[in-house]
């Protein structure tokens, strides 16, 4: 027993998206916000994020640090970090976080309905989780106000020529594109093409059209890439398949929170999804998250929506990382051969 770091991880996922839950063994994080707390991690203690996310102990995009919450209404906080960023919020990794606390008895559970409510970056989370014999059966979470930023403003595109792109906000920063029009199906077989295609819409989006969130840490850029299928109606409800393509280049197992929320934003600019009204957003393995809009907001000059995210997370291991003084990767590797290769082109939260 002579180990220098000691984390037990609790692995989740949500809709078949990984996020494993740190729930032990971090250092004291200073920070009079989960956000502030977020960015001293991101500077002081991201050797933590990558001995999670990489080899040869890990290999997993998104790693939720479980940290005291600094707002009197929330049981914990939160911090989260992607492969290449530290994020205001996730949709996925909130419904892990949640379910571990459950779970594991860290959070008491009443069932049918357990309200709780957590501290993301972005703030305030309010939970409504179902549970039934010990297990979370669903999560559903108000999240933050989400906006559009661009509505189908052409990009020009390397291989695509000139593409009408959304731009909108719901956690993290979307380009939307339309599936159809690109030729995809979203469908499995198409992954790899949707990764190639994803990254370089993201990229031209990125270089050629400005967003920065007006509210501090005042996140800027474009991270993420969402391909949206059409809308249609099953069963009396508003559906439709999306991919969202993760920096640096992997795809969202889940239908995306974050990317849910953004696209909600977009429905309700075009007037395509009234306030209230039901929602199933599709991944591309067929796993379903519910949603609908709680109420309208603004945030700075920009008109809002309130999403409402829902869908179930399960856990999948439990494990104590470690790290020996004599390890020669005490804080991991990439090779160029992983999705999650780029780690260490972590992009810097707000204008710091
Ligand atoms: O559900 C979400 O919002 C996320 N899933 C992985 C990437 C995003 O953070």
């Amino acid at each position: 027993m002579r180990w220098n770091q000691l984390l037990n991880v609790v692995g989740s996922h949500a809709a078949g998206m990984g996020g494993d839950v740190v729930t032990g063994g971090l250092p004291p994080v200073p920070g009079d916000t989960v956000m502030e707390k977020s960015i001293y991690f991101q500077r002081n203690l991201d050797h933590l994020r990558r001995i999670v996310m990489t080899e040869p102990r890990g290999a997993v995009s998104g790693v939720n640090f479980v940290v005291p919450a600094t707002h009197p209404e929330a049981a914990f906080g939160y911090i989260i970090a992607e492969s290449i960023e530290y994020v205001a919020m996730s949709g996925s990794n909130t419904m892990c976080v949640a379910t571990v606390l459950l779970e594991t008895g860290m959070v008491p559970m009443s069932e049918p309905v357990t309200e709780l409510t957590l501290e993301a970056p972005a703030g305030l989370i309010r939970l409504r989780c179902e549970c039934r014999d010990g297990k979370v059966t669903k999560v559903s979470f108000v999240n933050q106000p989400a906006f559009v930023y661009h509505h189908r403003a052409p990009v020009e595109v390397e291989g695509l020529g000139t593409v009408a792109v959304d731009v909108a906000w719901g956690g993290m920063t979307y380009a939307i594109v339309d599936a159809q029009a690109l030729g995809f199906r979203l469908t499995e077989d198409e992954a790899v093409d949707l990764v190639t295609t994803g990254q370089r819409v993201k990229a031209a989006a990125a270089e050629q059209l400005a967003c920065v969130h007006p509210l501090e840490p005042r996140y800027a850029g474009i991270t993420q890439t969402e391909f949206a299928g059409p809308l249609r109606t099953v069963d009396g409800v508003l559906t439709s398949r999306n991919v969202v393509v993760i920096s640096p280049g992997f795809i969202d197992r889940s239908p995306c929170g974050t990317g849910t929320s953004a696209r909600l934003a977009l429905m309700h600019a075009r007037g395509e999804i009234a306030v209230g009204q039901p929602f199933v957003h599709e991944s591309i393995l067929g796993t379903t998250f519910t949603a609908n809009i709680e109420d309208t907001a603004t945030v700075g000059d920009y008109p809002a929506v309130v999403p409402r995210v829902g869908g179930q997370a399960w856990i999948t291991s439990l494990q104590q990382m470690v790290v020996d003084p004599t390890d020669p990767f005490p804080t991991g590797f990439t090779l160029n051969d992983s999705p999650f290769d780029d780690v260490d082109s972590l992009s810097l939260i707000g204008n710091q």
